[in-house]
């Protein structure tokens, strides 16, 4: 980690198309991080379940062991290669009991494996009509919060679902995050309903940026992506967005901003924990 103090740094987020051939979803996902990077990226992020097909019926076929398995060798030479952090989206995880998980894997800029996000609340619903998803079928949740330090501050992730529930955001902002990240996919149902208000919700709740990474839109998949990957600003302003085709967003992450926002707007230092409790005491 280096000692410099910044006060910016580009991140990057890859709207990847995934296909079913697992190989040539990890050579894409390389080839789009060294590009990524060429163009300035530091921090470099995937989407949710980058390397298969989303759905329940693929998840076992597609499944790795981490740290054994050939993503986190392509995620790890990538960003080694890129000199940059990668959040490589997920990834279809199998323990060594035998199950499954929705995992996020995370990589300095010397590739080393730093930490990884098994996604903790599943994807379970039922929109008669419209999509019923049960990620509960095959997988089983993750069972703690996770953040990690870069050279620019630390980094709270989540995955997906996980963005639904504000307080994982909200400890990760306790804990002095300046941003959280969710790879993600949703649909063409809750997409256009849920996916840039809960993101603008989450930053502007805690004052800090929000990534999300999705997959890009394949209508000929069993699972049709939203697409639509995002950063937001502390002050819950959209700084980058993109359609659904495949795509790389960028963003300037300046931490100046999340100072400004907190100073003008002070609820950080304002709040009642004699009405309610900090959740972020719990873990
Ligand atoms: N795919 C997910 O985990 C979540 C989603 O699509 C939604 O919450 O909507």
């Amino acid at each position: 980690m280096s000692s410099t103090t910044y006060s910016s740094f580009k991140l990057a987020c890859i709207q990847l198309k995934v296909t079913s051939d697992k190989s040539a979803n990890l050579i894409n996902a390389k080839s789009k991080i060294l590009e990524a990077s060429r163009n300035g990226a530091k921090v470099i992020v995937l989407p949710e379940c980058f390397n298969s097909p989303y759905g329940t019926k693929y998840f076992s076929e597609y499944a790795e062991n981490i740290p054994q398995g050939e993503s986190v060798k392509t995620l790890s030479e990538a960003a080694k290669e890129a000199k940059a952090f990668v959040v490589g989206g997920s990834i279809p995880e199998r323990d060594s009991s035998g199950k499954l998980y929705n995992t996020c894997t995370v990589y300095d800029t010397e590739g080393n494996l730093i930490v990884k996000h098994r996604k903790v609340h599943l994807f379970d619903i039922d929109i008669p009509g419209m999509i019923k998803f049960q990620e509960s079928e095959t997988l089983s949740p993750g069972s703690s919060l996770t953040q990690f330090e870069t050279d620019y501050g630390k980094i709270g992730i989540g995955i997906c679902y996980d963005m639904r529930f504000p307080e994982m955001a909200m400890i990760a902002a306790r804990k002095g995050c300046i941003a959280m990240i969710y790879p993600g996919a949703f649909n063409l149902t809750t997409g256009p309903l849920h996916w840039e208000l809960l993101q603008r919700a989450r930053a502007l709740d805690n004052q800090f940026f929000v990534a999300t990474c999705s997959p890009a839109r394949d209508m000929k998949s069993t699972y049709n992506a939203w697409g639509h990957s995002t950063v937001t600003d502390p002050n819950g302003q959209i700084v980058a967005t993109a359609e659904h085709d495949e795509a790389i967003i960028y963003a300037d992450i300046d931490l100046e901003k999340i100072k400004q926002t907190r100073q003008m707007i002070p609820v950080s230092s304002q709040r009642r924990f004699d009405l309610y409790p900090d959740i972020s005491a719990h873990k």
